[in-house]
């Protein structure tokens, strides 16, 4: 029953520490064992006599509760947890109660309507503080980024694979003579907001280098707030969201800028549109799925047109498309630049894909692109976070998981994704291995075992770009260059809390001949 086998899953630890530490360590243990003695059995008991929440996990420090081994080693905190409580337990981080939920459960949380995904999403913080527009009716931005996805993909391949090349070309270039990229996390996000803002932004505003910049700015900064410690929740919640949420606000004037770059273009489309009628061809960019909105923009008319809202979805889709598309790829780069026994094989596929469509790739020719497909995915897999997708418990009064754990309105609850990729029976064999050829599906399908996209009515709608992106990046890589790590011994991946962190060191790009 809950709350009541005061286990420490960190006992092995405890005599590590010495001298005065272990003096202050025992003062504070014992304050805290009072404390626990009076606070812990009365919490207890009131929820006990409600409801059968899932099981605290035993901790030493009121107040910071299981923050500090969260921060410190979130693996071994779960893994432990899970062991001794089994896969629904809560733990307390940041001064909130929080539930994690492992491979048998998480499904329903993702399925119910009772676990709200947008209250419980990270995100939520940066759309409703620099995104408002959006955030007043966030299910326009997301149907435009979904209509976009589903029609018009395929049409913009082409422009795709030209854009890569040339930010390859632009970033990377000639290396005759090894060059060494000391921050490879850099150069992938510089190459795919280029290549995106085109098919996002349309080609006329994709060119400017200020509004590159903002989107550059913009995913750096909401990749580093992901990361910030939740010191300030301790007191509330919303001085975190403050805090963290200020440096984007006032990013470059984003609003100010976009807007002057975004006004003549829509002037001239709608004039050209007004001109031409039926022959006119509408541009195949996200910017312009805005513009076919009557709500968004009546009557052709320039003065009418809802800017704030356009640019707030633009934000949006830029913020959803890079930050992760941009991690994932420099996971892959140095896998790629490690494992030497793939490229033999990766190559070939891409000398003979690229034979075949005599350099000019289609959609039909990326999905050819078997081999390099599945090491996306195994990269991906091993690339998760720790814990993922919170949800927020909106029932009234409690939700009751099948398990019969009840989970409490307003609970935030998480998802133990890695409890789904280190699983053998899920993923095979050594599952925590890398194993580029243990898939037989692709990276955009969503299965059980594969929550990199998410499952559900959220999954990413993203995912097809964002693979299809990835795909003719290492393409081109991998038919252009060798590649290797700068440094022989390269930092293996770092959590930092409960999410992967980038990943430090250089990578040598040479010529392949
Ligand atoms: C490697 C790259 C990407 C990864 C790993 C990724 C991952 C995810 C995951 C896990 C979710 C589900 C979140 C949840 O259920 O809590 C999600 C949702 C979403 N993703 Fe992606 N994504 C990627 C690329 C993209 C791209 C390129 C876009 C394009 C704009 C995008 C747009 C979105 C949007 C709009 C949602 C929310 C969908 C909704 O509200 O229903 N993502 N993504």
């Amino acid at each position: 029953m809950y709350g009541t086998k005061n286990v420490n899953p960190f006992s092995d630890n405890n005599e590590t520490n010495s001298g005065n530490d272990q003096i202050a360590v025992e003062i504070i243990e014992r304050f805290s064992k009072v404390l626990n003695e009076i606070f812990i059995p009365i919490y207890d008991l009131t929820i006990l006599m409600q409801k059968n929440e899932p099981p605290i996990v035993y901790y030493r420090f009121p107040t910071i509760g299981h923050t500090w081994s969260f921060f410190m080693n979130c693996e071994k905190l779960i893994t432990e947890s899970q062991k001794k409580y089994g896969e629904t337990f809560t733990l307390y981080v940041f001064g909130e109660l929080v539930t994690i939920t492992g491979k048998d459960m998480l499904y329903e949380v993702l399925n119910k309507n009772e676990f709200s995904f947008h209250e419980g999403s990270e995100s939520q913080l940066l759309i409703y503080n620099v995104l408002p527009y959006a955030a007043k009716n966030i299910n326009k931005p997301i149907k435009i980024l979904r209509t976009f996805f589903k029609i018009n993909l395929s049409n913009v391949m082409h422009i795709l694979h030209q854009n890569t090349s040339n930010a390859i070309n632009t970033y990377i270039g000639e290396c005759a003579d090894p060059k060494v990229i000391n921050e490879p996390n850099e150069l992938l996000l510089k190459i795919i907001v280029k290549v995106a803002a085109n098919v996002i932004f349309g080609e006329e505003c994709g060119q400017y280098e200020d509004v590159l910049d903002i989107f550059e700015n913009f995913t750096y900064l909401t990749i580093k707030i992901l990361f910030v410690p939740k010191i300030l929740c301790f007191i509330h919640p919303w001085l975190h969201e403050q805090a963290v949420s200020f440096p984007l606000r006032y990013i470059s004037k984003h609003r100010t800028v976009i807007s002057s770059r975004i006004k003549p273009i829509i002037k001239k489309r709608f004039e050209e549109k007004k001109k031409l009628g039926d022959a006119w061809i509408a541009p195949s960019d996200a910017l312009q799925l805005g513009l076919d909105d009557p709500e968004i923009a009546p009557d052709l008319n320039p003065n009418k047109v809802d800017y704030n809202l356009i640019i707030d979805t633009i934000v949006l889709f830029i913020f959803a498309a890079m930050s992760s598309t941009s991690r994932f790829s420099s996971y892959i780069l140095y896998e790629l630049a490690k494992r030497k026994e793939y490229w033999e094989k990766l190559y070939q596929e891409a000398q003979e894909i690229n034979k075949q469509c005599n350099g000019k790739l289609k959609s039909e020719d990326l999905a050819k692109m078997v081999k390099l497909d599945s090491f996306i995915k195994e990269t991906s897999r091993l690339s998760n976070n720790l814990l993922s997708m919170p949800r927020k418990c909106i029932y009234k009064s409690h939700y009751t998981l099948v398990d019969g754990y009840q989970i409490p309105s307003d609970r935030t609850v998480y998802l133990n994704v890695i409890d789904v990729c280190h699983d053998e029976k899920l993923q095979g064999q050594n599952p925590k291995e890398f194993n580029a050829y243990r898939h037989n599906s692709s990276a955009t399908k969503l299965d059980r075992s594969f929550l990199i996209f998410g499952r559900g009515k959220h999954a990413c709608p993203g995912r097809y770009f964002a693979v299809n992106m990835m795909k003719l990046l290492f393409n081109e890589i991998i038919l252009k260059y060798n590649i290797k790590p700068a440094n022989e011994k390269i930092e293996p991946r770092n959590y930092i809390g409960c999410l992967i962190g980038p990943l430090k060191g250089g990578v040598v790009f040479e010529n392949r001949n």
